[in-house]
C-alpha cells in the first residue's frame, strides 16, 4: 500500500547527508531474525538477517529508526549509516550475583523527539518521574513529558503543580482521549518531518493516541510485501509507524510494567536505619520478607532493630507499593 508523502525521513536523510545512494531503507520493525525496511516511497519489505553480519557492519544489533543499505541481490543489510542518536532504557537489576547489573536496551535511532508518557490515575511522585527521566536515555535530547488521562482533573492538576515546582523547565504537555481539544493541540506542536518515540508504562495509552493523531485503528499489523501478504501482528516489539496526514513517524514501544520500585521515599527519615542496612542485602530489590541473607531480617534477629520498628517499615512498604 502506497501513501502519500511517506517516505519514512528518508529523502530528508539523503539530502542531509548529501548521499548519492537511494537504495536507503529505514527499520520500522525488528524481530529476532527479521527487519522489516520501508523505502522512500512507503513500501515495506521482511528482511531475513540470515546473511547479514552484524559485525562487519560494526553494530551488536539493527534498531528501529535505523538508516540502512540493503543489496536485494545479496539479500543482505550491507551498511548501517552512523546513528544521530540513540534511545536506551537503562535498568538495574541484582540477579543472583552480588553485583547490580545495569543493562542498556537499544530502543530506537534517530529520534528527533522522545514522549515520555505518565497517565495522571496512576500514582505519582516525583521519584518516580526522576526513575523515568534516568531509565529513558537519548544523548541529544531532552525529554517531553505527556501527561495522559487528563479528563482525571484534579488528579492532573496536582501532578502538573508538582512536577513545575520540582522541575521548572521540564517541557509538560497534556493529552486525553476524551478531550479532543488536546489531541488538537498536541497536532499543532508537531514538527513535519519528526520521528518521535513514545515510551510510558503499560496502559498509559500510547497505542490510544497514536490512534487519535492517525484518526485510524492502527492496529499495528504490518502489510507486507514479498512472501506472505497475511501482514504480521507486532504488539509486542518496538514499531515506526508513519503518519502520513500529520507527516511524524511515531514510534510505540511496548510498555513496560513497572520501574525499579525501590522503596518510595516519601517518609525516608523514619527508615533510614533500615534503608542503610537494605544495602547489605544479597538482593537489590529485597523486600525484607523472606529473600535469603536479608540484612535487615538479620539485625531484627540480633536485636539492631526492633521488632516494631521493622513491622511498621514493612507495613509502610506495603502501603506505598503501586
Ligand atoms: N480515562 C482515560 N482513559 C484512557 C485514555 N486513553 C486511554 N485510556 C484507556 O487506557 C487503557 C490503555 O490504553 P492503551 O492506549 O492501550 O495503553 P498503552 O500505553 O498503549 O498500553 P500498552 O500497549 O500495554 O503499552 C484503555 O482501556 C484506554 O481506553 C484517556 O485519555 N483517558
Ligand atoms: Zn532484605
Amino acid at each position: 500500500m502506497k501513501n502519500r508523502n511517506v517516505d519514512f525521513g528518508i529523502k530528508t536523510f539523503i539530502l542531509k547527508n548529501n548521499l548519492s545512494d537511494n537504495k536507503i531503507y529505514r527499520v520500522i520493525n525488528n524481530f529476532s531474525k527479521k527487519v522489516i525496511l520501508a523505502n522512500q516511497h512507503g513500501d515495506l519489505l521482511t528482511v531475513n538477517l540470515a546473511h547479514t553480519n552484524l559485525t562487519k557492519l560494526g553494530i551488536d544489533k539493527i534498531i528501529v529508526g535505523d538508516y540502512v543499505s540493503y543489496s536485494p541481490i545479496e539479500g543482505k543489510i550491507t551498511k548501517v549509516y552512523p546513528r544521530d542518536n540513540i534511545l536506551s532504557k537503562v535498568t538495574s537489576s541484582a540477579e543472583k550475583s552480588w553485583h547490580v547489573k545495569s543493562q542498556k536496551q537499544l530502543l530506537a535511532s534517530n529520534v528527533d523527539e522522545i514522549w515520555v508518557m505518565i497517565a495522571v490515575d496512576q500514582r505519582f511522585t516525583i521519584e518516580k518521574l526522576e526513575r523515568y527521566l534516568e531509565t529513558f536515555r537519548i544523548s541529544d535530547r531532552d525529554p517531553i513529558i505527556l501527561l495522559s488521562k487528563a479528563d482525571h482533573i484534579t488528579e492532573y492538576k496536582e501532578i502538573k503543580n508538582k512536577i513545575g515546582q520540582a522541575y521548572p523547565t521540564l517541557k509538560v504537555r497534556t493529552v486525553s482521549a476524551y478531550l479532543p481539544e488536546t489531541i488538537q493541540q498536541i497536532k499543532k506542536m508537531l514538527i513535519k518531518g519528526h520521528t518521535i518515540a513514545v515510551v510510558g508504562a503499560s496502559g498509559v495509552g500510547k497505542s490510544t493516541l497514536l490512534n487519535n493523531l492517525a484518526g485510524k485503528d492502527v492496529n499495528k499489523v504490518s502489510n507486507v510485501r514479498s512472501g506472505d501478504q497475511k501482514g504480521r501482528h507486532t504488539t509486542t516489539s518496538i514499531t515506526l509507524n508513519a503518519l502520513p496526514d500529520l507527516d511524524i513517524y511515531y514510534i510505540d514501544t511496548p510498555g513496560f510494567k513497572a520501574i525499579n520500585s525501590t522503596a518510595q521515599k516519601s517518609n525516608p527519615a523514619v527508615f533510614n536505619d533500615i534503608e542503610a542496612l537494605a544495602k547489605n542485602c544479597k538482593f537489590r530489590n529485597c523486600s525484607h520478607l523472606s529473600e535469603p541473607k536479608c540484612a535487615v531480617k538479620a539485625a531484627v534477629q540480633e536485636g539492631t532493630i526492633t521488632e516494631e520498628h521493622y513491622q511498621s517499615y514493612i507495613n509502610f512498604e506495603k502501603r506505598n507499593k503501586k
